[in-house]
Protein backbone atom coordinates (compact mmCIF):
# COMPACT_ATOMS: atom_id res chain seq x y z
CA UNK A 1 0.00 0.00 0.00
CA UNK A 2 0.85 3.73 -0.44
CA UNK A 3 0.03 6.85 1.27
CA UNK A 4 1.82 9.98 0.07
CA UNK A 5 1.54 12.13 -3.59
CA UNK A 6 4.37 14.36 -2.84
CA UNK A 7 5.30 17.26 -5.64
CA UNK A 8 8.39 16.32 -7.53
CA UNK A 9 10.69 19.34 -8.32
CA UNK A 10 12.39 17.63 -11.60
CA UNK A 11 15.90 18.95 -10.65
CA UNK A 12 15.66 19.98 -7.32
CA UNK A 13 14.11 17.70 -4.46
CA UNK A 14 11.12 19.14 -2.87
CA UNK A 15 10.35 19.11 0.95
CA UNK A 16 6.92 18.28 2.86
CA UNK A 17 4.38 16.35 3.63
CA UNK A 18 2.28 12.87 3.75
CA UNK A 19 -1.36 11.87 4.51
CA UNK A 20 -3.28 14.75 5.48
CA UNK A 21 -5.82 13.74 7.97
CA UNK A 22 -8.48 16.68 8.59
CA UNK A 23 -9.54 16.77 12.12
CA UNK A 24 -12.86 16.34 12.97
CA UNK A 25 -15.02 19.98 12.75
CA UNK A 26 -17.53 18.65 15.22
CA UNK A 27 -20.04 19.87 12.33
CA UNK A 28 -22.78 17.75 10.90
CA UNK A 29 -22.55 13.77 10.62
CA UNK A 30 -21.95 12.47 7.02
CA UNK A 31 -25.37 11.04 5.81
CA UNK A 32 -27.53 14.24 7.21
CA UNK A 33 -26.87 18.02 7.58
CA UNK A 34 -28.78 19.15 10.50
CA UNK A 35 -27.42 21.45 13.37
CA UNK A 36 -28.54 18.47 15.64
CA UNK A 37 -26.06 16.30 14.45
CA UNK A 38 -22.97 18.37 15.82
CA UNK A 39 -25.15 17.34 19.14
CA UNK A 40 -24.74 13.63 17.91
CA UNK A 41 -20.84 14.12 16.58
CA UNK A 42 -20.02 15.31 20.23
CA UNK A 43 -22.33 12.98 21.83
CA UNK A 44 -20.20 10.14 19.58
CA UNK A 45 -17.27 11.54 20.78
CA UNK A 46 -18.10 11.17 24.24
CA UNK A 47 -19.14 7.67 23.93
CA UNK A 48 -16.17 6.44 21.70
CA UNK A 49 -13.78 8.03 24.55
CA UNK A 50 -15.80 6.05 27.02
CA UNK A 51 -14.84 2.86 25.25
CA UNK A 52 -11.86 2.98 25.95
CA UNK A 53 -9.94 3.96 22.98
CA UNK A 54 -7.62 6.24 24.38
CA UNK A 55 -9.34 9.34 24.17
CA UNK A 56 -8.87 9.48 27.91
CA UNK A 57 -6.18 8.76 30.22
CA UNK A 58 -4.37 5.99 29.04
CA UNK A 59 -6.56 3.85 27.11
CA UNK A 60 -7.91 0.87 26.94
CA UNK A 61 -5.89 -2.29 28.84
CA UNK A 62 -2.56 -3.09 27.86
CA UNK A 63 -2.34 -6.40 26.46
CA UNK A 64 1.38 -6.03 25.93
CA UNK A 65 3.89 -8.23 27.90
CA UNK A 66 6.73 -6.02 27.39
CA UNK A 67 5.62 -2.78 25.53
CA UNK A 68 8.16 -1.90 23.74
CA UNK A 69 10.88 -4.54 25.01
CA UNK A 70 13.09 -2.85 27.72
CA UNK A 71 13.93 0.42 28.47
CA UNK A 72 16.59 1.57 26.31
CA UNK A 73 17.22 5.09 24.70
CA UNK A 74 13.64 6.11 24.02
CA UNK A 75 15.42 9.78 23.16
CA UNK A 76 17.98 8.42 20.78
CA UNK A 77 15.47 6.38 18.50
CA UNK A 78 12.79 9.31 18.39
CA UNK A 79 15.54 11.54 17.20
CA UNK A 80 16.78 9.17 14.46
CA UNK A 81 12.95 8.85 13.64
CA UNK A 82 12.15 12.37 13.54
CA UNK A 83 15.22 12.62 10.95
CA UNK A 84 14.44 10.36 8.63
CA UNK A 85 10.54 10.89 8.28
CA UNK A 86 11.08 15.17 9.45
CA UNK A 87 7.99 14.66 11.99
CA UNK A 88 9.09 14.23 15.68
CA UNK A 89 7.40 11.28 17.28
CA UNK A 90 4.52 12.69 19.26
CA UNK A 91 5.80 12.33 22.75
CA UNK A 92 2.41 10.45 23.97
CA UNK A 93 0.10 7.77 21.96
CA UNK A 94 -2.99 7.43 23.91
CA UNK A 95 -3.90 4.20 22.02
CA UNK A 96 -0.62 3.26 20.29
CA UNK A 97 0.84 2.69 23.47
CA UNK A 98 -1.64 0.25 25.01
CA UNK A 99 -1.03 -2.03 22.07
CA UNK A 100 1.43 -4.96 21.51
CA UNK A 101 3.84 -3.32 18.46
CA UNK A 102 7.42 -1.76 19.79
CA UNK A 103 7.72 1.58 21.23
CA UNK A 104 9.79 4.49 21.02
CA UNK A 105 11.46 3.85 24.36
CA UNK A 106 13.64 0.64 24.73
CA UNK A 107 13.22 -0.19 21.17
CA UNK A 108 16.84 -1.03 20.88
CA UNK A 109 16.93 -2.97 23.22
CA UNK A 110 15.64 -6.06 22.42
CA UNK A 111 17.61 -9.71 22.51
CA UNK A 112 15.52 -11.90 20.45
CA UNK A 113 12.69 -11.48 17.79
CA UNK A 114 9.58 -12.67 18.72
CA UNK A 115 5.56 -12.03 19.39
CA UNK A 116 5.46 -8.85 21.84
CA UNK A 117 1.99 -9.79 23.66
CA UNK A 118 1.42 -12.85 25.51
CA UNK A 119 0.57 -15.88 23.75
CA UNK A 120 -3.11 -16.88 23.82
CA UNK A 121 -5.57 -18.58 21.81
CA UNK A 122 -8.51 -18.09 19.79
CA UNK A 123 -10.37 -19.44 22.71
CA UNK A 124 -8.91 -16.25 24.94
CA UNK A 125 -10.33 -13.71 21.94
CA UNK A 126 -13.34 -11.70 22.45
CA UNK A 127 -16.38 -13.09 20.85
CA UNK A 128 -18.55 -10.09 20.44
CA UNK A 129 -17.52 -7.26 18.21
CA UNK A 130 -16.45 -4.01 20.15
CA UNK A 131 -19.61 -1.96 21.02
CA UNK A 132 -20.24 1.19 18.52
CA UNK A 133 -21.49 4.13 19.38
CA UNK A 134 -25.19 3.77 19.19
CA UNK A 135 -26.02 5.84 15.89
CA UNK A 136 -23.71 3.61 14.02
CA UNK A 137 -23.17 -0.29 13.53
CA UNK A 138 -20.59 -2.78 12.10
CA UNK A 139 -21.00 -4.54 8.23
CA UNK A 140 -19.32 -6.26 6.10
CA UNK A 141 -18.59 -4.96 2.71
CA UNK A 142 -18.94 -7.47 0.10
CA UNK A 143 -17.33 -6.40 -2.70
CA UNK A 144 -17.99 -8.45 -5.22
CA UNK A 145 -21.43 -6.76 -4.74
CA UNK A 146 -21.04 -3.78 -7.75
CA UNK A 147 -23.89 -1.55 -4.77
CA UNK A 148 -21.01 -2.28 -1.78
CA UNK A 149 -18.00 -1.99 -3.49
CA UNK A 150 -19.43 1.33 -5.14
CA UNK A 151 -20.09 2.14 -1.77
CA UNK A 152 -16.42 1.75 -0.36
CA UNK A 153 -15.19 3.26 -3.54
CA UNK A 154 -17.33 6.41 -3.25
CA UNK A 155 -16.40 6.62 0.64
CA UNK A 156 -12.22 6.20 -0.03
CA UNK A 157 -12.49 8.53 -3.27
CA UNK A 158 -13.79 11.50 -1.16
CA UNK A 159 -12.38 10.76 2.80
CA UNK A 160 -8.80 8.81 1.77
CA UNK A 161 -5.24 9.85 1.91
CA UNK A 162 -4.28 13.84 0.33
CA UNK A 163 -1.04 15.20 0.23
CA UNK A 164 -0.40 17.67 2.75
CA UNK A 165 -1.85 20.97 0.80
CA UNK A 166 -5.01 18.91 -0.36
CA UNK A 167 -3.90 19.24 -3.85
CA UNK A 168 -4.35 14.85 -4.80
CA UNK A 169 -6.03 12.51 -3.31
CA UNK A 170 -6.07 9.00 -3.81
CA UNK A 171 -8.47 7.24 -6.10
CA UNK A 172 -8.66 3.68 -5.87
CA UNK A 173 -10.60 2.14 -8.49
CA UNK A 174 -13.62 0.19 -8.11
CA UNK A 175 -11.63 -3.20 -10.20
CA UNK A 176 -8.77 -2.31 -7.92
CA UNK A 177 -10.42 -2.64 -4.70
CA UNK A 178 -11.94 -5.44 -6.04
CA UNK A 179 -8.11 -7.22 -6.86
CA UNK A 180 -6.53 -5.70 -3.68
CA UNK A 181 -9.07 -7.04 -1.16
CA UNK A 182 -9.64 -10.55 -2.79
CA UNK A 183 -6.72 -12.65 -2.90
CA UNK A 184 -6.21 -16.02 -1.91
CA UNK A 185 -7.62 -16.61 0.97
CA UNK A 186 -9.59 -13.12 1.82
CA UNK A 187 -12.42 -13.32 4.36
CA UNK A 188 -15.40 -10.88 3.97
CA UNK A 189 -15.35 -10.52 7.54
CA UNK A 190 -12.25 -8.87 7.32
CA UNK A 191 -13.92 -5.95 5.03
CA UNK A 192 -15.24 -3.93 7.80
CA UNK A 193 -17.25 -1.04 7.44
CA UNK A 194 -19.60 1.28 9.90
CA UNK A 195 -22.13 2.62 8.98
CA UNK A 196 -24.98 5.08 10.25
CA UNK A 197 -28.01 2.99 11.58
CA UNK A 198 -30.28 5.66 10.01
CA UNK A 199 -29.22 6.51 6.89
CA UNK A 200 -27.21 3.36 6.24
CA UNK A 201 -24.21 5.80 4.90
CA UNK A 202 -20.58 4.27 5.09
CA UNK A 203 -18.75 6.63 6.95
CA UNK A 204 -15.48 4.01 8.02
CA UNK A 205 -13.43 1.20 6.65
CA UNK A 206 -11.12 -1.06 7.34
CA UNK A 207 -9.52 -4.03 5.64
CA UNK A 208 -6.98 -6.95 6.26
CA UNK A 209 -6.36 -9.86 3.73
CA UNK A 210 -3.89 -13.05 4.28
CA UNK A 211 -0.14 -13.00 3.60
CA UNK A 212 2.97 -14.50 4.91
CA UNK A 213 5.73 -12.13 5.44
CA UNK A 214 9.31 -12.85 6.70
CA UNK A 215 11.04 -10.91 9.06
CA UNK A 216 14.57 -11.16 9.83
CA UNK A 217 14.44 -14.98 8.36
CA UNK A 218 10.93 -15.82 10.45
CA UNK A 219 8.52 -16.83 8.07
CA UNK A 220 4.74 -15.79 9.92
CA UNK A 221 1.01 -15.85 9.28
CA UNK A 222 -0.57 -12.20 9.15
CA UNK A 223 -2.03 -9.94 7.77
CA UNK A 224 -1.85 -6.81 5.68
CA UNK A 225 -4.25 -4.16 6.93
CA UNK A 226 -4.97 -1.04 4.59
CA UNK A 227 -7.70 1.51 3.37
CA UNK A 228 -8.05 2.51 7.11
CA UNK A 229 -10.60 5.19 6.68
CA UNK A 230 -12.95 7.74 8.35
CA UNK A 231 -15.56 10.08 7.03
CA UNK A 232 -13.86 13.84 7.22
CA UNK A 233 -16.81 14.44 9.30
CA UNK A 234 -16.19 12.36 12.05
CA UNK A 235 -12.39 12.50 11.98
CA UNK A 236 -10.55 12.99 15.08
CA UNK A 237 -12.81 11.38 17.71
CA UNK A 238 -11.40 7.97 18.46
CA UNK A 239 -12.96 6.26 15.99
CA UNK A 240 -10.07 4.50 13.90
CA UNK A 241 -8.94 3.08 17.69
CA UNK A 242 -12.34 0.81 17.79
CA UNK A 243 -12.04 0.08 14.01
CA UNK A 244 -7.90 -1.41 14.52
CA UNK A 245 -8.97 -2.88 18.01
CA UNK A 246 -12.20 -4.76 16.04
CA UNK A 247 -9.76 -5.66 13.30
CA UNK A 248 -7.51 -7.28 15.45
CA UNK A 249 -10.46 -9.00 17.21
CA UNK A 250 -11.73 -10.98 13.95
CA UNK A 251 -8.00 -11.72 12.92
CA UNK A 252 -7.15 -13.12 15.93
CA UNK A 253 -10.72 -15.10 16.19
CA UNK A 254 -8.98 -16.68 12.85
CA UNK A 255 -5.90 -17.78 14.62
CA UNK A 256 -3.25 -14.73 13.50
CA UNK A 257 -1.20 -13.02 15.61
CA UNK A 258 1.27 -10.39 13.51
CA UNK A 259 -0.18 -8.09 10.76
CA UNK A 260 2.12 -5.49 8.23
CA UNK A 261 0.79 -2.29 7.49
CA UNK A 262 2.09 1.14 5.96
CA UNK A 263 1.10 4.50 7.07
CA UNK A 264 2.45 8.24 6.15
CA UNK A 265 1.83 9.20 9.77
CA UNK A 266 4.85 8.39 12.20
CA UNK A 267 3.39 5.64 14.47
CA UNK A 268 5.00 3.76 17.61
CA UNK A 269 7.49 1.73 15.96
CA UNK A 270 8.17 1.95 12.70
CA UNK A 271 10.31 -1.19 11.30
CA UNK A 272 11.28 0.66 7.89
CA UNK A 273 10.95 4.70 6.08
CA UNK A 274 11.02 4.57 2.73
CA UNK A 275 10.60 7.36 0.22
CA UNK A 276 8.70 7.67 -2.71
CA UNK A 277 10.26 8.66 -6.19
CA UNK A 278 8.65 10.45 -8.75
CA UNK A 279 9.51 10.06 -12.43
CA UNK A 280 8.01 12.06 -15.18
CA UNK A 281 6.07 10.96 -18.12
CA UNK A 282 4.05 13.75 -18.94
CA UNK A 283 5.73 16.72 -17.41
CA UNK A 284 3.66 19.55 -18.85
CA UNK A 285 0.43 18.48 -16.95
CA UNK A 286 2.08 17.59 -13.95
CA UNK A 287 3.29 20.87 -13.82
CA UNK A 288 0.11 22.55 -14.80
CA UNK A 289 -1.39 20.61 -12.10
CA UNK A 290 1.17 21.46 -9.54
CA UNK A 291 2.35 18.03 -8.55
CA UNK A 292 5.63 19.04 -10.23
CA UNK A 293 7.71 22.71 -10.93
CA UNK A 294 9.66 23.62 -13.57
CA UNK A 295 13.21 23.59 -12.45
CA UNK A 296 15.06 26.81 -12.37
CA UNK A 297 16.76 27.94 -15.68
CA UNK A 298 14.94 24.80 -17.81
CA UNK A 299 11.77 25.90 -20.40
CA UNK A 300 8.92 23.59 -21.05
CA UNK A 301 10.21 22.51 -24.15
CA UNK A 302 13.72 21.52 -22.61
CA UNK A 303 11.57 19.56 -19.72
CA UNK A 304 9.83 17.44 -22.44
CA UNK A 305 12.46 16.28 -24.09
CA UNK A 306 14.36 15.91 -20.96
CA UNK A 307 11.85 13.42 -20.22
CA UNK A 308 11.01 11.72 -23.32
CA UNK A 309 11.30 8.05 -23.52
CA UNK A 310 11.88 5.84 -26.11
CA UNK A 311 9.11 4.79 -28.35
CA UNK A 312 9.74 0.90 -27.29
CA UNK A 313 11.14 -1.66 -24.99
CA UNK A 314 14.57 -2.30 -25.06
CA UNK A 315 14.74 -5.95 -23.84
CA UNK A 316 14.01 -8.68 -26.57
CA UNK A 317 11.35 -11.03 -25.64
CA UNK A 318 10.19 -9.43 -22.53
CA UNK A 319 6.17 -10.33 -23.22
CA UNK A 320 3.02 -9.81 -20.61
CA UNK A 321 3.08 -12.31 -17.78
CA UNK A 322 0.63 -15.17 -18.51
CA UNK A 323 -1.54 -17.13 -15.58
CA UNK A 324 0.33 -20.16 -16.86
CA UNK A 325 3.72 -18.35 -15.57
CA UNK A 326 2.94 -18.38 -12.16
CA UNK A 327 5.02 -21.50 -10.65
CA UNK A 328 7.77 -19.96 -12.06
CA UNK A 329 7.38 -16.62 -11.51
CA UNK A 330 7.02 -17.50 -7.85
CA UNK A 331 10.00 -19.11 -7.89
CA UNK A 332 11.73 -16.37 -8.94
CA UNK A 333 10.24 -14.13 -6.83
CA UNK A 334 10.39 -15.71 -3.41
CA UNK A 335 14.44 -16.93 -4.42
CA UNK A 336 14.89 -12.96 -4.84
CA UNK A 337 12.99 -11.49 -2.00
CA UNK A 338 14.83 -13.87 0.37
CA UNK A 339 17.45 -11.40 0.32
CA UNK A 340 15.63 -8.35 2.02
CA UNK A 341 14.80 -8.14 6.32
CA UNK A 342 11.36 -8.13 5.43
CA UNK A 343 9.37 -9.26 2.98
CA UNK A 344 6.38 -11.33 1.34
CA UNK A 345 6.33 -14.69 0.48
CA UNK A 346 4.42 -15.79 -2.24
CA UNK A 347 2.33 -18.88 -3.35
CA UNK A 348 2.04 -19.71 -7.09
CA UNK A 349 -1.76 -19.00 -6.51
CA UNK A 350 -1.20 -15.87 -4.61
CA UNK A 351 1.35 -14.38 -7.94
CA UNK A 352 -0.93 -15.80 -10.17
CA UNK A 353 -3.38 -13.34 -8.05
CA UNK A 354 -1.32 -10.11 -8.13
CA UNK A 355 0.48 -10.48 -10.98
CA UNK A 356 -1.99 -11.70 -13.71
CA UNK A 357 -2.26 -8.05 -15.86
CA UNK A 358 -5.68 -6.83 -15.29
CA UNK A 359 -6.51 -3.93 -17.05
CA UNK A 360 -5.99 -0.65 -15.58
CA UNK A 361 -5.12 -1.93 -12.60
CA UNK A 362 -1.99 -4.24 -12.53
CA UNK A 363 0.61 -4.98 -15.15
CA UNK A 364 3.16 -7.35 -15.31
CA UNK A 365 5.88 -8.71 -17.77
CA UNK A 366 8.30 -11.28 -18.06
CA UNK A 367 11.07 -12.18 -20.02
CA UNK A 368 11.61 -15.87 -21.38
CA UNK A 369 14.56 -17.03 -22.02
CA UNK A 370 14.96 -17.65 -26.18
CA UNK A 371 14.06 -21.40 -27.22
CA UNK A 372 17.29 -20.71 -28.85
CA UNK A 373 18.99 -20.98 -25.85
CA UNK A 374 20.74 -23.23 -24.21
CA UNK A 375 18.68 -26.78 -23.48
CA UNK A 376 18.84 -26.04 -19.63
CA UNK A 377 17.74 -22.17 -19.76
CA UNK A 378 15.11 -22.04 -22.82
CA UNK A 379 11.60 -21.81 -22.03
CA UNK A 380 12.72 -20.54 -18.19
CA UNK A 381 11.50 -16.83 -17.10
CA UNK A 382 14.48 -15.07 -16.16
CA UNK A 383 12.80 -10.88 -15.29
CA UNK A 384 9.98 -9.71 -14.24
CA UNK A 385 8.73 -6.48 -13.87
CA UNK A 386 5.11 -5.10 -12.51
CA UNK A 387 3.53 -1.78 -11.86
CA UNK A 388 0.27 -1.56 -10.48
CA UNK A 389 -2.15 1.61 -11.38
CA UNK A 390 -3.15 4.52 -9.00
CA UNK A 391 -4.52 7.17 -10.51
CA UNK A 392 -5.39 10.73 -7.55
CA UNK A 393 -8.00 13.14 -8.05
CA UNK A 394 -6.76 16.70 -8.87
CA UNK A 395 -8.75 18.89 -6.40
CA UNK A 396 -10.09 21.99 -7.53
CA UNK A 397 -8.20 22.23 -10.66
CA UNK A 398 -10.37 23.64 -13.79
CA UNK A 399 -9.49 22.06 -16.17
CA UNK A 400 -7.31 18.58 -15.18
CA UNK A 401 -9.71 15.99 -12.36
CA UNK A 402 -6.81 13.04 -12.66
CA UNK A 403 -3.54 12.46 -12.46
CA UNK A 404 -2.78 8.70 -14.01
CA UNK A 405 0.06 7.10 -11.76
CA UNK A 406 1.85 4.02 -12.41
CA UNK A 407 3.37 2.81 -9.11
CA UNK A 408 6.26 0.29 -9.38
CA UNK A 409 5.35 -3.03 -8.02
CA UNK A 410 7.56 -6.78 -7.69
CA UNK A 411 10.85 -6.74 -10.08
CA UNK A 412 13.19 -9.12 -10.24
CA UNK A 413 16.29 -8.42 -12.31
CA UNK A 414 17.89 -11.47 -13.95
CA UNK A 415 19.31 -11.66 -17.80
CA UNK A 416 18.77 -7.94 -17.85
CA UNK A 417 20.05 -5.47 -15.25
CA UNK A 418 17.43 -3.62 -12.98
CA UNK A 419 17.51 -0.03 -14.65
CA UNK A 420 16.80 -1.41 -18.18
CA UNK A 421 13.75 -3.39 -16.37
CA UNK A 422 12.59 -0.39 -15.58
CA UNK A 423 13.25 2.13 -18.02
CA UNK A 424 11.01 -0.37 -19.97
CA UNK A 425 8.53 -0.10 -17.10
CA UNK A 426 7.93 3.47 -17.84
CA UNK A 427 8.23 2.84 -21.58
CA UNK A 428 4.99 0.66 -21.11
CA UNK A 429 3.54 3.06 -19.00
CA UNK A 430 4.40 6.02 -21.16
CA UNK A 431 2.73 4.15 -24.17
CA UNK A 432 -0.78 3.85 -22.14
CA UNK A 433 -0.86 7.28 -21.29
CA UNK A 434 -0.02 7.40 -17.53
CA UNK A 435 1.33 11.04 -16.03
CA UNK A 436 4.42 9.76 -13.43
CA UNK A 437 5.78 6.71 -12.90
CA UNK A 438 6.28 6.36 -8.61
CA UNK A 439 8.88 3.88 -7.12
CA UNK A 440 9.78 3.44 -3.42
CA UNK A 441 13.35 3.51 -2.34
CA UNK A 442 12.85 -0.02 -1.26
CA UNK A 443 14.78 -3.19 -2.49
CA UNK A 444 17.89 -1.86 -4.77
CA UNK A 445 15.60 0.62 -6.32
CA UNK A 446 18.00 3.66 -4.46
CA UNK A 447 21.19 2.88 -6.28
CA UNK A 448 19.06 3.08 -9.71
CA UNK A 449 16.01 5.96 -9.43
CA UNK A 450 18.31 9.27 -9.94
CA UNK A 451 19.87 8.20 -13.08
CA UNK A 452 16.60 6.95 -14.16
CA UNK A 453 15.29 10.77 -13.63
CA UNK A 454 13.61 10.34 -10.70
CA UNK A 455 12.96 13.09 -8.24
CA UNK A 456 12.54 12.17 -4.98
CA UNK A 457 9.59 12.81 -3.00
CA UNK A 458 8.75 15.10 -0.48
CA UNK A 459 6.52 12.39 1.95
CA UNK A 460 7.90 9.08 3.75
CA UNK A 461 5.75 5.70 3.90
CA UNK A 462 6.59 3.97 7.31
CA UNK A 463 6.21 0.25 7.63
CA UNK A 464 4.85 -1.52 10.53
CA UNK A 465 4.64 -4.85 11.79
CA UNK A 466 1.90 -5.69 14.94
CA UNK A 467 2.86 -8.03 17.57
CA UNK A 468 6.45 -8.77 16.88
CA UNK A 469 9.88 -7.23 17.53
CA UNK A 470 12.62 -7.77 15.36
CA UNK A 471 16.11 -6.34 16.28
CA UNK A 472 17.96 -3.79 15.32
CA UNK A 473 14.77 -1.72 13.82
CA UNK A 474 14.44 0.53 11.82
CA UNK A 475 15.89 -1.08 9.01
CA UNK A 476 16.98 1.08 5.69
CA UNK A 477 15.15 1.19 2.90
CA UNK A 478 16.43 -1.00 1.13
CA UNK A 479 16.05 -3.75 3.47
CA UNK A 480 12.44 -3.90 2.91
CA UNK A 481 10.68 -6.33 0.20
CA UNK A 482 7.41 -5.89 0.85
CA UNK A 483 4.80 -3.54 -1.17
CA UNK A 484 1.63 -2.94 -0.09
CA UNK A 485 -1.01 -1.52 -2.07
C1 LIG B 1 -3.11 -9.29 14.28
C2 LIG B 1 -3.95 -8.42 13.55
C3 LIG B 1 -3.69 -6.94 13.85
C4 LIG B 1 -4.45 -6.02 12.91
C5 LIG B 1 -4.25 -4.54 13.24
C6 LIG B 1 -2.83 -4.06 12.99
C7 LIG B 1 -2.76 -2.54 13.16
C8 LIG B 1 -3.32 -1.78 11.98
C9 LIG B 1 -3.18 -0.28 12.16
C10 LIG B 1 -3.86 0.48 11.06
C11 LIG B 1 -3.07 0.50 9.77
C12 LIG B 1 -3.73 1.36 8.73
C13 LIG B 1 -3.00 1.35 7.40
C14 LIG B 1 -3.65 2.39 6.50
O1 LIG B 1 -4.70 2.18 5.95
S1 LIG B 1 -2.84 3.88 6.36
C15 LIG B 1 -4.04 4.96 5.62
C16 LIG B 1 -4.75 5.70 6.66
N1 LIG B 1 -5.84 6.47 6.11
C17 LIG B 1 -5.76 7.77 5.80
O2 LIG B 1 -4.76 8.42 6.01
C18 LIG B 1 -7.02 8.34 5.18
C19 LIG B 1 -7.36 9.71 5.68
N2 LIG B 1 -7.42 9.71 7.14
C20 LIG B 1 -8.40 9.11 7.86
O3 LIG B 1 -9.33 8.50 7.35
C21 LIG B 1 -8.29 9.23 9.37
O4 LIG B 1 -7.47 10.32 9.68
C22 LIG B 1 -7.73 7.95 10.04
C23 LIG B 1 -8.73 6.82 9.85
C24 LIG B 1 -6.38 7.56 9.47
C25 LIG B 1 -7.55 8.21 11.54
O5 LIG B 1 -8.75 8.64 12.07
P1 LIG B 1 -8.85 10.03 12.87
O6 LIG B 1 -7.93 11.00 12.25
O7 LIG B 1 -10.27 10.38 12.97
O8 LIG B 1 -8.22 9.67 14.31
P2 LIG B 1 -8.98 9.03 15.57
O9 LIG B 1 -9.36 10.10 16.52
O10 LIG B 1 -10.08 8.12 15.16
O11 LIG B 1 -7.83 8.14 16.21
C26 LIG B 1 -6.63 8.72 16.58
C27 LIG B 1 -5.64 7.60 16.80
O12 LIG B 1 -5.40 6.92 15.55
C28 LIG B 1 -4.01 6.95 15.26
N3 LIG B 1 -3.82 6.98 13.80
C29 LIG B 1 -3.99 8.02 12.98
N4 LIG B 1 -3.72 7.66 11.72
C30 LIG B 1 -3.37 6.35 11.77
C31 LIG B 1 -2.97 5.42 10.80
N5 LIG B 1 -2.85 5.74 9.51
N6 LIG B 1 -2.70 4.17 11.17
C32 LIG B 1 -2.81 3.81 12.46
N7 LIG B 1 -3.16 4.66 13.44
C33 LIG B 1 -3.45 5.91 13.08
C34 LIG B 1 -3.52 8.20 15.93
O13 LIG B 1 -2.11 8.16 16.09
C35 LIG B 1 -4.29 8.15 17.23
O14 LIG B 1 -3.71 7.20 18.11
P3 LIG B 1 -2.78 7.72 19.32
O15 LIG B 1 -1.76 8.64 18.70
O16 LIG B 1 -3.67 8.44 20.25
O17 LIG B 1 -2.16 6.48 19.91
Amino acid sequence: MTKTKEKEAPEAPSAAGEAASTSGSGAAAPGSGSAANAELVARVQAQLAALGTGAGASGSGSTAVVPGGGGGSGSGVRAAIAKQTKTKPKERYAFWETQPVVQFDGAGDAQEDGPIDKPKTVGDVRQEPYPLPDSFEWCEADVCDAAQVREVYELLSLNYVEDDDAMFRFNYSREFLQWALQPPGFRRDWHVGVRVKASRKLVAFISAIPATVVAAGKSLPMVEINFLCVHKKLRSKRLAPVMIKEITRRVNLCDIWQAAYTAGVVLPMPVAVCRYWHRSLNPKKLIEIGFSSLAPRMTMARTIKLYKLPPTPATAGLRPMRPSDSPAVAALLNSYLARFKVAQHFTADEVEHWLSPREMVVDCYVVEAPSSGSASTSGQITDVVSFYTLPSSVLGHPEHKELRAAYMFYTVPGSVPLPQLLQDAMVLAASKGYDVFNALDLMENQAVLKDLKFGVGDGTLQYYLYNWRVRGVPFGAPDVGLILL
